[in-house]
């Protein structure tokens, strides 16, 4: 994906920030019309006045990677993970996503629309004000349709705006198991109605041993693109198969966790522009020593973001804030690097990037004050919620205190 000069930021240039020290900003139907002193800005009428004094204020976060909408939940997996049973093993066993895979087959549109709803405020609480939701706990066109129209669903009616990504090839289910080139048939015949009711932007795969290998993945996101759609794909999570590699290939707009991903594969995830998404929370959470080489990828001029990968299996926390302290400690990224990895290399990975990410005259209103009176406190201090008010196109959507949005 090239992007041109207004891209995602890369290189040296994720490692700087444009910081307005004690300024003020206009804001006029929804985007920032303005960005000048606050001695200034009392000579500017305004309907509402937000005092920011002493306060930090960013872009609103953008979360994405999440698999937001799904059914039940995996607490009782916990005690495996802790008898040291991989993740791999879970899923052959029956459980991890065939486990959510039931859950969600066995809730309603409505049940699962009011419990994302409870998760997604909770992302908001958390100064979350764009989110990427994936599908792919249906596995069968009833349910995989049921969850992008939960998803849209959200984005019609909650503050924080979502965009939606099929990832109907995120294991073979139970049904299918001995004929996993059928099963991933029966999903592609699902695009044709996804695209056409704009159910979701993006098409995504899980391309991991013992899932889709890198052959299917090329197949299935060949099929895609031809349809459309832009692609996404979970790529060398556990085991080094070469999706990055493959993410090049089809020049796929980002390709997510990347752990193994060979030096090889970095320099063609920087020659072909293809925005990398670390989830450095699923690590921690499986308990995985090595994470993705994000120092290697940023000099290799790789544009990188960060997200949650909220899930009920390897990441259930809707903190990005916690995310930000684990790309600090375990990434060993910049406070810089940081910020530019959860605001504007997350809107460019979900096509967002010419609206959203930054503060700027003309880009959307989304914005976070924080209990902070600087950039490098938010990583530094873990655990907690820094947010005081969320900003959503202009108005105000939520302040602390307020229990999951009320
Ligand atoms: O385990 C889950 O439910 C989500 C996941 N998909 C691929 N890696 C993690
Ligand atoms: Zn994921």
């Amino acid at each position: 994906m090239d992007y041109g000069e207004s891209g995602p930021r890369k290189g040296k240039a994720m490692d700087q920030l444009v910081i307005h020290e004690n300024a003020a900003l206009a804001i006029v139907e929804g985007v920032v019309a303005k960005i000048g002193s606050h001695v200034e800005a009392a000579e500017w009428t305004a309907k509402t006045r937000v005092d920011c004094e002493g306060k930090l204020v960013t872009p609103g976060l953008i979360d994405p990677h999440t698999h937001l909408v799904f059914g039940g939940s995996r607490e009782h997996e916990m005690s495996l993970k802790q008898k040291g049973v991989p993740y791999l093993e879970i899923l052959k066993q029956g459980g991890g996503i065939l486990s959510t895979v039931k859950a969600t087959r066995n809730a309603s549109e409505e049940e699962l629309y009011q419990k994302s709803t409870f998760h997604l405020t909770r992302m908001l609480a958390f100064g979350v004000t764009t989110v990427e939701a994936k599908s792919g706990y249906g596995l069968e066109k009833e349910t995989e349709l049921k969850q992008l129209r939960v998803a849209n669903k959200l984005n019609d009616n909650h503050p924080v705006d979502l965009v939606s990504t099929f990832l109907g090839a995120h294991a073979v289910p139970e049904e299918y198991k001995n004929n996993p080139e059928k099963f991933l048939d029966v999903m592609e015949s699902l695009l044709d109605e996804i695209k056409s009711e704009n159910l979701a932007q993006f098409v995504d795969i899980f391309c991991e041993t013992g899932v889709f290998s890198i052959e299917q993945s090329r197949h299935f996101l060949k099929k895609a693109k031809a349809k459309g759609f832009h692609v996404k794909i979970h790529a060398d999570e556990i085991d080094p198969l070469g999706g990055a590699e493959l993410a090049a290939e089809l020049d796929a707009i980002s390709a997510e966790h990347l752990v193994g991903t060979s030096e090889e594969g970095i320099k063609k995830l920087a020659d072909a522009k293809v925005i990398a998404c670390l989830l450095p929370g699923t690590c921690f959470y499986l308990g995985k020593s090595s994470y993705a080489k994000a120092r290697k990828m940023i000099e290799e001029g790789v544009a990188v973001t960060l997200a949650t990968d909220f899930n009920p299996g390897s990441c259930p926390t809707e903190n990005l804030q916690l995310i930000m302290t684990f790309a600090a400690i375990q990434l060993k990224m910049t406070a810089k690097e940081i910020w530019n990895a959860v605001t504007v290399n997350a809107a460019h990975a979900i096509g967002l990037g010419d609206e959203r990410g930054i503060i700027a005259p003309l880009k959307q209103a989304d914005l976070v004050l924080w209990n902070a009176t600087n950039y490098e406190y938010i990583p530094y201090h873990f655990g907690v919620n820094h947010v005081q008010t969320v900003i959503k196109k202009g108005e105000i959507v939520y302040e602390e205190g307020e229990q999951n949005g009320e």
